[in-house]
């Protein structure tokens, strides 16, 4: 596919978008995060895919979302490259597993569990999902500066939303509930579904991503009869994910 045509699942083409996209899952959490930036416009939307662009700090900034999982989220992030971005962001929700992650705190993912298959059509199962250094910093300090609860750390991803709610229900129950444990045992912070489709195929790209995630609720919290709260509101999540954008568009202007 030519670098000017049109991106077939994206509809857009090169011109459309900035070198700095934000990735949220949601098509509805792109006009939030669309309306922090200088100048926005709504660019294209087809399938799970809107897109809108602008700038901050006079550089051009874009938001297009991913739809929910790693298949649709590889294909946004190729389809993006192909037409000039590099740096990306997820903006994103996730359930807490840990339990000193509470809902509507911030998490930051230095790195992503591979329990899902999209990334294993890009590399061995060997070769670890990492989230880019610059980016899992700047989204550290924004978060910290919004005074914001921030974990940092692993997040686990998967493939099936009821793998992680519904597992006993499941013919493979011995598999998830066993590996849920392990997590658990692990520290890993909190379960969401693209980020390591997408650490895994920036790296094959050449490109920058991090991520964020705005906690909705806490399961495991749930379970040890801590608390049963739940919060939808992703705003801090997203003004992370921008004002990050922000420290790494600076920090690229003073090279
Ligand atoms: O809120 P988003 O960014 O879609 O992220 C999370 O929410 C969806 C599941 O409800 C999955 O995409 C998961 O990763
Ligand atoms: O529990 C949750 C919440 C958001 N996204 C997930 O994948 N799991």
């Amino acid at each position: 596919m030519q670098k000017l045509d049109k991106q077939f699942h994206i509809h857009c083409v090169e011109g459309d978008v900035g070198r700095y996209c934000l990735l949220p899952g949601d098509p509805g959490r792109c006009e939030s995060i669309a309306k922090l930036f200088d100048n926005p416009v709504h660019v294209a939307q087809n399938r799970e895919y809107n897109i809108y662009t602008g700038t901050l700090l006079g550089e051009k900034v874009s938001v297009c979302s991913t739809g929910i999982g790693g298949p649709s989220a590889s294909i946004a992030m190729e389809e993006l490259h192909n037409i000039g971005a590099d740096t990306f962001i997820r903006v994103g929700t996730c359930g807490g597993i840990n339990l000193k992650v509470q809902s509507g705190d911030i998490v930051v993912a230095t790195g992503a569990i591979r329990f899902e298959h999209t990334s294993q059509e890009y590399a061995p199962l060997e070769y670890p999902a990492v989230a880019n250094l610059d980016v899992t910093n700047a989204l550290r300090q924004a978060s910290l500066a919004m005074g914001k609860q921030t974990h940092v750390g692993v997040v686990q991803c998967k493939d099936a939303f009821y793998g992680q709610h519904s597992p006993a229900k499941m013919p493979v129950s011995y598999e998830l509930l066993q590996k849920w444990e392990a997590w658990k045992r692990l520290g890993v912070l909190a379960s969401e579904m693209e980020s390591a489709a997408l650490f895994v195929v920036a790296d094959a790209l050449g490109c920058r991503c991090g991520s964020c995630f705005h906690v909705i609720w806490n399961q495991e919290r749930e379970a040890a009869g801590l608390d049963q709260n739940m919060s939808e509101d992703t705003s801090a999540a997203v003004r992370v994910g921008v004002e990050a954008m922000k420290l790494l568009i600076a920090q690229d202007l003073a090279k």
